[in-house]
C-alpha cells in the first residue's frame, strides 16, 4: 500500500512540469492580447506551450503559413517560442502597413543566429532601424543607385557572356549534360561565379578567372552557409532564449560563419588598403569607398567587413539562385523556349547577343523572367520586418516588436491575381512592361509584378543590379541555347535546398548551340 502510494506521487511529481504547462495553456491564450481600447491582435492558429506553432512549420514553412492563411485570411497571428509573428498574406495590406507606414514598419528582430552572432550586430540587412541602418543603407547605395548600375552594367554584360561560354565548354559543346548548381557534388557553380564576379567587382574590383579559383568554392560555401543556418522561421533558439546558453551545433555554426565571413571578406579589404597605402591604382568599389570615408563616418573593421559580406552574401546566392530555377525548369517548355527564340531572331537576330536596350523590344523574354520570379521566389518569406511601436490596423492590434512576415507564397499564387497559379505562363505578364523596380511604385499594389525583393523602407537596395543582371543572363541563355532535358530524368522541382534562400535540388539539362552564327559567338568569348 505504502509502495503504491509512493508511486502514484513520483509519477505526480514527475508530470508536474506537463501539467503546470497545460495549466497555463488553457488559463492564458496568448493570442488573446489587446491594447488599453479593447482592440484585439488578428486570429491565427494556437499553437502548444512553450514552443508555440514551431513544430508545425515543417521542412517548407510557406506552405503551412498558406494554409493558415486560407483559414485565418489575409493577417493572422502565430507564436514561435515567446515571439508574436504577424503573417501578411495580401497586397493591400502589404502596401498599407509595409510601404504606407513605414516609419513604424521598418524594424528588424535581432534574430539570435543572425543578426547577433554571424553579423555581430552590424552590416544592413540584419541591423534594426535606426540611424546606424541609415548610414550602412546610405554607404551602399553610392554602388547600387541607378548611376552606378549603369557605369558598371559592361561587367555584367561581360560576365553573362562568360557564362554562357563556360556552360558551352562544359557542356563539350552540348554532348555532356550539365549541372549550373551554385554548390554540390558533380556540379560546377558557373551561375555562381557569374554572380560572384559580379559582385567581387562591385565590392572589391576584382573577379575570379576560373571556377577552380579557390574563391569560388569559399564564397559560395559561405553564402550557402548562411542560407542554411539564418531561416527566418526556421531556429527555436531564436525564440527561446534558454537555449541560447546551451552549446547547441546551430550556435556553433553560426559562429564558424561569422569568423569565416570576417577573415574572408575583411581580408579582401585588408588587401585593398594595403594596395591603397602602396599607391596602387586601385580600382573604384564600395571597399576603396567604405576605406576612403571610414573617418568621417566612423566605420572600424568589422562595419566594413561585415557590409561588404551584405553584398556577398545579398548579391550572390539569390541572383544565381533565379538562374538555377530557371535552368532547372525551363527544359521541361519545348514550346515556352519555341517562341522566346521567335522573338529573338526577330528583334536580335543571330549574329549578336541580346543587350540591356533589347529588354523593352523583346516582351516574351522579359515576361519569362517575371513568371520564374513568381513560380519560384528563393525568398518565400523574406526577411521579415518589425513593429517599432503599437499599431492599430482595421481595428486589430499590432504590439511593439511584432515580426511581420510577408507571406509571397500565397500572394504569388493568388487565383484572383494569377489565373491558374500553378502554371508556368509567361503569358499572364505579357503586358506588363515595368522592371520589377518600377512595378514596386505602383500605387495599386495588387498589380504589383510579385514580391520577391520584399517592400517598404528596406526593399532590396540591389533590386536595380538585380534585374539588369538576370535579365542579361536569363535572355543570353534562351538566345544561345536549345535546352533539354536529359532523357530519363525528370527534373522535380517540389522538393529544394536551403532555409532562407531557396534552390533546386541538384539536376542535370542538355544544352545545344541554336546553330553555327551562335556557336561561332560562343567560340569567341573569352572567360
Ligand atoms: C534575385 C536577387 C535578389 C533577391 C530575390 C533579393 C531579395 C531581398 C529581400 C526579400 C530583401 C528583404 C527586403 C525587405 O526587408 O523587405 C533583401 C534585402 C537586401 N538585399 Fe537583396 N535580393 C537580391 C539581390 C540583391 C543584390 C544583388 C544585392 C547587392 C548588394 C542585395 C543586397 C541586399 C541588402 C544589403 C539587403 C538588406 C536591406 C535592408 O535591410 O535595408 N540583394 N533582398
Amino acid at each position: 500500500m505504502h509502495l503504491v502510494f509512493n508511486s502514484i506521487i513520483i509519477s505526480l511529481i514527475s508530470l508536474l512540469p506537463a501539467i503546470i504547462c497545460y495549466l497555463l495553456y488553457i488559463s492564458i491564450d496568448p493570442l488573446s492580447l489587446q491594447d488599453e481600447h479593447g482592440n484585439k491582435i488578428s486570429s491565427g492558429p494556437r499553437g502548444i506551450p512553450i514552443l508555440g506553432s514551431f513544430p508545425f512549420l515543417t521542412k517548407y514553412p510557406e506552405l503551412t503559413l498558406n494554409r493558415w492563411a486560407k483559414s485565418f485570411g489575409s493577417l493572422y497571428s502565430i507564436y514561435l517560442g515567446n515571439q508574436l509573428f504577424m503573417i501578411i498574406s495580401d497586397p493591400v495590406v502589404a502596401k498599407d502597413l509595409i510601404v504606407n507606414n513605414g516609419s513604424t514598419f521598418s524594424g528588424r528582430k535581432e534574430m539570435f543566429i543572425k543578426s547577433q552572432i554571424v553579423f555581430a550586430g552590424r552590416g544592413i540587412t540584419a541591423t534594426p532601424y535606426n540611424d546606424t541602418w541609415r548610414k550602412h543603407r546610405r554607404i551602399a547605395f553610392k554602388w547600387l543607385n541607378q548611376n552606378a548600375v549603369d557605369s558598371y552594367t559592361d561587367v555584367l554584360d561581360r560576365e553573362a557572356s562568360v557564362l554562357l561560354k563556360s556552360l558551352w565548354d562544359e557542356s563539350k559543346k552540348g554532348r555532356l549534360p550539365i549541372n549550373p548548381q551554385v554548390l554540390g557534388l558533380s556540379c560546377s557553380p558557373h551561375a555562381g561565379r557569374c554572380s560572384l564576379n559580379n559582385m567581387l567587382t562591385i565590392t572589391f574590383g576584382t573577379r575570379t578567372d576560373s571556377i577552380h579559383d579557390s574563391l569560388v568554392q569559399t564564397a559560395l560555401r559561405l553564402s550557402r552557409a548562411f542560407m542554411n543556418c539564418t531561416g527566418p522561421m526556421s531556429n527555436l533558439v531564436d525564440f527561446i532564449p534558454l537555449l541560447q546558453r546551451l552549446p547547441l551545433p546551430i550556435i556553433h555554426r553560426a559562429k564558424n560563419l561569422h569568423n569565416d565571413l570576417v577573415e574572408t571578406y575583411g581580408g579582401l579589404i585588408k588587401m585593398v588598403e594595403g594596395d591603397m597605402a602602396s599607391g596602387i591604382d586601385v580600382k573604384d568599389c564600395l571597399a576603396k569607398t567604405m576605406l576612403e570615408i571610414r573617418d568621417e563616418e566612423q566605420l572600424d573593421h568589422l562595419d566594413m567587413a561585415i557590409l561588404a559580406s551584405a553584398f556577398m552574401i545579398g548579391g550572390v546566392e539569390t541572383t544565381a539562385a533565379v538562374m538555377q530555377w530557371f535552368s532547372a525548369l525551363i527544359p521541361a517548355y519545348p514550346d515556352i523556349q519555341q517562341k522566346s527564340h521567335e522573338e529573338l531572331d526577330r528583334v536580335v537576330g543571330r549574329d549578336r547577343l541580346p543587350t540591356i536596350e533589347d529588354e523593352p523590344n523583346l516582351p516574351y523574354c522579359h515576361a519569362i523572367v517575371k513568371e520564374v520570379e513568381r513560380c519560384y521566389n528563393p525568398f518565400w518569406l523574406g526577411t521579415p520586418h518589425t513593429v517599432t511601436s503599437n499599431f492599430v490596423y482595421q481595428g486589430k492590434f499590432i504590439p511593439k516588436d511584432t515580426v511581420m512576415v510577408l507571406n509571397t507564397w500565397t500572394m504569388h499564387h493568388d487565383e484572383n491575381r494569377f489565373k491558374n497559379p500553378e502554371i508556368f505562363d509567361p503569358e499572364r505578364y505579357l503586358n506588363d512592361s515595368l522592371t520589377s523596380s518600377q512595378s514596386s511604385n505602383l500605387s495599386d499594389p495588387s498589380q504589383r509584378d510579385h514580391w520577391m525583393f520584399g517592400a517598404g523602407r528596406r526593399i532590396c537596395p540591389g533590386i536595380l543590379v538585380a534585374e539588369r543582371e538576370i535579365w542579361l543572363t536569363i535572355s543570353r541563355m534562351l538566345w544561345a541555347f536549345q535546352m533539354s532535358e536529359v532523357p530519363g530524368q525528370k527534373i522535380d522541382l517540389k522538393e529544394y535546398d536551403g532555409k532562407s534562400g531557396r534552390s533546386p535540388l541538384p539536376f542535370q539539362i542538355m544544352i545545344q548551340a541554336r546553330g553555327e552564327s551562335v556557336v561561332k559567338i560562343l567560340e569567341g568569348i573569352e572567360g
